[in-house]
């Protein structure tokens, strides 16, 4: 019986945008997750099953072991620190920046801010490096109200469009970090399911490189 593998990613624009290039390696799910309540899917291939999970929960996944590889923002993954993971493939996709932001009225101030953000390592890590102690407000979502009701001075958040800012009256502030999303795995498989993983990292990367072209 060949090695089963396991691929963990989240509903959304992740599962939208890796599905061509799961494609490319011949793997297609059965079910459709945006409609299926199923958290294990099947594919086409008896031996590849696709979890479904939290885009921030992916590295936890892949670092334990429970999925032998998975897709996940470089947001995520720096929040994360990469502990037992391997990234050998940035597949190009869900683009964006991690910013800091303020209301459009924003100025520095030399009090110490209140900074709130999901991302508090990258948030704590990047003004750390600017010399500024910071008040970190961890929040899970919707970082823009933040400012506007005086919850905090800035946010750190990821930014595509600029929409989401400035339909809130916010402004990019400062860039902290360019984001795509990579194809991590996890250690112990690369090792014990090596010609299978590698395998699949080169038609994955071969998909990249075609969708660059394109
Ligand atoms: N507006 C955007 N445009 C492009 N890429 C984005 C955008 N927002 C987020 N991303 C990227 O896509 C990844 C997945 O985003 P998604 O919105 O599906 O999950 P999430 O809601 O951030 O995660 P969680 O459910 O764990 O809180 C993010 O980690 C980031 O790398
Ligand atoms: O600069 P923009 O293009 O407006 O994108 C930025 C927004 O996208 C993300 O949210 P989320 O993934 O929840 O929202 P989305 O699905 O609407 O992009 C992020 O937290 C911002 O709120």
């Amino acid at each position: 019986m060949s090695e089963q593998l396991t691929i963990a990613l989240s509903k959304g624009r992740i599962f939208k945008e890796t599905l061509p290039l799961l494609a490319h390696a011949g793997i297609e799910p059965v079910d459709d997750p945006e409609t299926s309540r199923k958290l294990i899917l099947d594919t086409n291939q008896d031996d590849v099953k696709l979890v479904i999970i939290r885009a921030s929960d992916v590295p936890t996944y892949v670092q334990y072991g429970a999925a032998d590889l998975g897709v996940a923002g470089k947001d995520v993954l720096m929040e994360h620190g990469g502990a037992g993971l391997y990234e050998p493939l940035d597949l190009r996709i869900a683009r964006c920046r991690l910013m800091v932001a303020g209301r459009e009225a924003w100025k520095p101030q030399s009090r110490r801010l209140r900074i709130a953000s999901k991302y508090v390592n990258s948030t704590r890590r990047y003004f750390a490096e600017q010399g500024q102690q910071v008040e970190i407000i961890k929040l899970y979502g919707s970082m823009e109200l933040a400012p506007l009701v005086g919850l905090s001075d800035l946010i750190v958040d990821v930014v595509d469009t600029g929409n989401t800012l400035k339909a809130n009256g916010l402004k990019p502030l400062d860039h902290i970090a360019d984001i795509s999303s990579r194809l991590v795995v996890n250690k112990a498989s690369m090792k014990r399911k090596h010609t299978r993983v590698q395998a699949f990292i080169e038609r994955v990367s071969e998909a990249v490189e075609r969708q660059q072209a394109a």
